[in-house]
């Protein structure tokens, strides 16, 4: 469905693979500075040891690649169990070895392989789709946030969702991958070693049992360090991406600045940070297989040692060698268990933090009974509306009124700061107002589906937000997902002059414009946002600072594409520039949380020099 105005992202487009998930509000949100505190949360991981619970659904989805995954490991295991019995008999005989027995031998080992790899790739690929899942799932909740997610005081930034469901997402792969490749191949392959050597020996058994114990404590005791020291890898590494993502995007204001030794230290000291988080983690990992195998090793010594008092000579050669070569491959699970322990310690809080995003509630709601609009005429009214951003914060418009009729031209000057564009926004309906209404055509925007109500609005504002893509693909952003009409964007793009410049370009409308239109002049930029807003077609369209200051010849087109924008449409013009108000028939000012209106004649004559003088206009 269309959207006039929603979280921009320069995430893929179809046909593009150049751009990673980054999330930036697309007026000029208040904390989009190119150079933020990288505050990355790390409070809103929980601690418990539920997460399994976030996964459950997602790995009983994959019921039926885990069932044929275990299926495969059962055959594995037994193929072993038989090939521990041949093999000893074969490395036992006095006799030479009979081919029969070498064939049967050779077919087990072969049919090792074969479940072996099969159960392998059976549960990676039951986990790399519980991990697809999850993404999706993570990601069309992270859409379905509301705006004071992003752009709130305490918003995690761009960079660290980014991280979040991409590189954190895989990890969680490789997670779920040690879990089901544990929960039952190993525990078949330690039942089925355990029973071979109680069938030998079941004093020896006892004494091997000793190991399982010493080896529970001390993984469990390092798993939980490990997780402890996993979590401050994660969030190093998500403030590195963080910074990455907002730093990158600004290359031309760091280069104006000379500002890139300053970067340089900025991005050593983070990735100082994440250095030696990471290092303590791969040194804990590396640590803890040596510390099991010590242990086993220590126990296998005493063991051997003990078995040659305990059997008193009564093995036969046979049964000592099938004894020690089961308990050689009993380390293998248990080393197993051991390791997928600590991947899920590791990988718990990247579980946490992808999860996190997931749990909100909303302060937009829409109603179950919201109304579609399928035709707008462009009333709209502002009645009574008080507005402010949190609790602690001041307000910001206080009881203002505005009644705009169908097809007017409005604009709203006034201090920096003074609310215009937080008024645009409660008309997106991005914030509720607290108090007092909203009204298109006399209909409550709290009564109208959402997706309908953006349909209706359209936003064209100063940042300009176009994506990797081609020229066709930006312009007719609303129908990316399902058919482009190109006749549609070859004719909106010659309404709103950028017909002339596209077709100059190597490709024309199939040209790719770069990361978030790099390739193109700030006035081409323009002409493609107006040429999307055309497409786009709503009934009320908002400019907010559509126009900058630009060459002239670029500045005319732009306005004059501007203009046959707002021809048989309620336009709302948010604006300081003199030539894009005086296109407005009434004109306020929005100072202190109410709204005045300046005559327009008077406005030219008296009022215009103390706004001129106040900045209010340039
Ligand atoms: N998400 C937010 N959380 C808290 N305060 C905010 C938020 N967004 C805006 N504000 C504050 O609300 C006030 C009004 O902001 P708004 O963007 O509506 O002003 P404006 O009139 O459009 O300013 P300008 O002309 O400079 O663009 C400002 O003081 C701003 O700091």
């Amino acid at each position: 469905m269309p959207i006039s105005y929603s979280l921009s992202s320069s995430f893929i487009l179809p046909n593009s693979n150049l751009h990673p998930i980054q999330f930036q509000t697309k007026f000029r949100t208040k904390n989009n500075h190119h150079f933020p505190n990288l505050k990355i949360r790390s409070t809103s991981l929980r601690t418990n040891n539920n997460t399994i619970q976030f996964l459950k659904p997602y790995l009983t989805s994959q019921q039926k690649p885990i069932l044929y995954g275990w299926l495969c490991s059962a055959i594995s295991v037994y193929s072993l169990s038989n090939l521990l019995s041949k093999f000893s008999a074969v490395t036992t005989a006095t006799t030479t070895v009979d081919v029969r027995q070498g064939l049967a031998l050779g077919g087990l080992v072969l049919v090792r392989l074969i479940a072996t790899y099969a159960q392998h790739a059976l549960l990676w690929e039951a986990s790399l789709n519980a991990v697809y899942e999850v993404r999706v799932h993570v990601f069309d909740r992270v859409m379905q946030r509301e705006l004071t997610f992003f752009e709130a005081n305490d918003a995690i930034s761009s960079g660290d969702i980014a991280y979040r469901i991409t590189a954190e997402a895989s990890d969680l792969a490789a997670t779920l991958y040690a879990l089901l490749n544990t929960i039952v191949p190993s525990s078949l392959q330690f039942s089925a070693m355990i029973m071979h050597m109680l069938a030998i020996s079941p004093e020896l058994s006892l004494i091997s049992a000793m190991v399982i114990p010493c080896m529970v404590l001390v993984v469990t005791f390092l798993g939980q360090e490990l997780r402890k020291i996993s979590k401050k890898s994660h969030i190093s590494i998500a403030a590195l991406s963080a910074y990455l993502n907002e730093m990158l995007p600004a290359y031309l204001f760091v280069k104006a600045n000379n500002a890139e030794s300053l970067e340089s230290v900025r991005f050593k000291r983070l990735a100082l940070m994440d250095f030696s988080a990471m290092l303590n983690k791969k040194r804990m990992k590396a640590v803890i297989p040596q510390v099991i195998q010590a242990i086993y090793f220590g126990v296998l010594s005493i063991l051997c040692a003990g078995s040659i008092v305990i059997s008193r000579g009564s093995f036969d050669r046979c049964s000592l060698v099938s004894f020690v070569t089961s308990l050689l491959f009993l380390i293998e699970p248990i080393q197993d268990v051991g390791k997928a322990y600590n991947e899920w310690r590791e990988g718990e809080p990247a579980i946490e933090r992808l999860f996190a995003m997931t749990r909100f509630k909303n302060k937009v709601v829409e109603k179950p009974d919201a109304v579609d609009l399928d035709h707008v005429t462009g009333d709209l009214k502002f009645c009574d509306v008080s507005f402010k951003y949190n609790d602690g914060l001041p307000h910001i418009l206080k009881g203002l009124n505005l009644h705009v009729r169908p097809g007017e031209i409005v604009a709203i000057v006034g201090p920096s700061g003074g609310g215009k564009t937080t008024l645009a926004k409660l008309l997106l309906r991005l914030y509720d107002p607290i108090s007092g209404s909203v009204l298109i055509d006399n209909q409550d925007i709290q009564n109208i589906r959402l997706q309908s109500l953006r349909r209706h609005v359209g936003v064209v504002s100063q940042d300009i937000t176009l994506f990797s893509g081609t020229v066709a693909e930006n312009i007719g952003y609303r129908d990316l997902t399902t058919k482009i009409d190109m006749e549609k964007v070859k004719h909106v793009a010659q309404t709103a002059y950028a017909d002339e410049f596209i077709r100059k370009l190597p490709e024309g409308y199939n040209t790719n414009i770069g990361p978030r239109g790099s390739t193109l002049s700030g006035g081409q930029k323009q002409r493609l946002a107006i040429a999307r807003a055309f497409y786009q077609n709503s009934s009320i369209l908002i400019l907010d600072e559509a126009t900058s200051a630009l060459d002239s010849k670029s500045e005319l087109l732009v306005r004059q594409a501007v203009e046959r924008l707002m021809e048989n449409r309620t336009v709302l013009v948010i604006s300081h520039r003199l030539e894009t108000v005086m296109m407005a028939k009434r004109i306020f000012l929005l100072d202190n949380g109410k709204l005045e209106e300046l005559p327009r004649s008077t406005m030219l004559n008296g009022h215009m020099d103390s706004l001129l003088s106040s900045g209010h206009i340039v």
